[in-house]
């Protein structure tokens, strides 16, 4: 059996063209143009490349796109005084940090800082709470990505026995909550947990979060299970570019899998679509308008 590779790419485009479409209500009806504002701290490569894309595809979305570059010194003073700026700022309804920081600010307390009702990346305390108590809540954009990919092949998924491998705040954790949201049976694993294969050849479904490269192997993979991978990697190449590789031993997986995302091409795409998603739902909540249909 060869896996179907779960396209990504083309599934954030239709998502992003669904949101430009809502974006061009909204400013004809309502005459609201919602607004994204992207915090850069320091010049790490990879964030760059991030958040010139969202940059970008907010901009083609009809929203209002505001960047702020900082240097990799800047003091937690300074930048809590821009959150705070942004937080009052009437144009701005998603307010997103990128990640990692640099070591000398305190992650915490900078997005405990940012306006929940603005917390488009939805890691703020209220938000994270609000989610894994089952109510509406802004959620982090990687797992929502992953749920419409996964909905992609089974539009339900109630009932379906999901493994999560990897607790981090940014994806394990808001998985676990959104896969609990659509009644799927969910197990949460990671790097220490005992007989990780026993583990994941129970599932039908299996969410690779732990950034190691290519840990989890095709002979670990129930047959025909959904595999979504969100690892993102880069190994060195001897003398060439380094190559990106997943969480997930892609060639191995498709000969057992039923569904697959590659990397790059699969999560990794819907991560941006899924900003544009939450910073459209901040702004008409924060109009007081009903949820958008994107
Ligand atoms: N505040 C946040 N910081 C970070 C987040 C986040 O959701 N919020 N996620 C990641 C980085 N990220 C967006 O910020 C991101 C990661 C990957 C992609 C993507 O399109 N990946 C491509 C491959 C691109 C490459 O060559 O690196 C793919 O998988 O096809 C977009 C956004 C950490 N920080």
């Amino acid at each position: 059996m060869t896996a179907r590779i779960i396209d990504g790419k083309a599934i954030a485009a239709e998502l992003r063209t669904r949101v430009a479409d809502e974006v061009a209500r909204v400013k004809r009806d309502h005459e609201l143009t919602p607004g994204l504002a992207v915090v850069l701290v320091g010049n790490d490569p990879a964030s760059e490349v991030y958040v010139r894309s969202k940059h970008t595809q907010t901009q083609a979305a009809g929203m209002a796109s505001f960047e702020h570059k900082l240097p990799a010194d800047v003091s937690q003073d300074d930048l809590l005084a821009l959150i705070a700026r942004l937080n009052r700022d009437p144009l701005v309804h998603g307010i997103l940090v990128q990640l990692p920081l640099p070591k000398s600010l305190h992650t915490e307390t900078i997005i405990n800082a940012i306006d929940p009702a603005k917390d488009v990346d939805g890691l703020h305390p209220n938000n994270a709470g609000r989610l894994a108590g089952g109510l509406a809540a802004l959620s982090p954009c990687t797992p929502l990505g992953c749920i419409i990919l996964t909905k992609s092949v089974h539009p339900s998924i109630e009932g379906m026995n999901a493994i999560v491998v990897g607790r981090s705040n940014l994806v394990g954790r808001p998985l676990v909550q959104l896969l609990l949201n659509e009644n799927a049976t969910v197990t949460i694993a990671h790097s220490r947990s005992r007989d990780l294969p026993k583990l994941v050849a129970q599932a039908d479904l299996v969410y690779a979060a732990v950034g190691r490269p290519e840990m989890v192997r095709g002979d670990w993979l129930k047959p025909g299970a959904t595999v979504i991978d969100v690892g993102i990697n880069r190994i060195p190449v001897p003398g060439g570019k380094p190559k990106l590789v997943g969480d997930v031993a892609f060639q191995e997986a498709l000969n057992v899998a039923g569904a697959i995302t590659p990397v790059p091409g699969g999560v990794g795409q819907m991560t941006v679509a899924c900003l544009l998603v939450n910073t459209l739902r901040a702004a008409c909540a924060i109009q007081g308008l009903p949820a958008p249909a994107a």
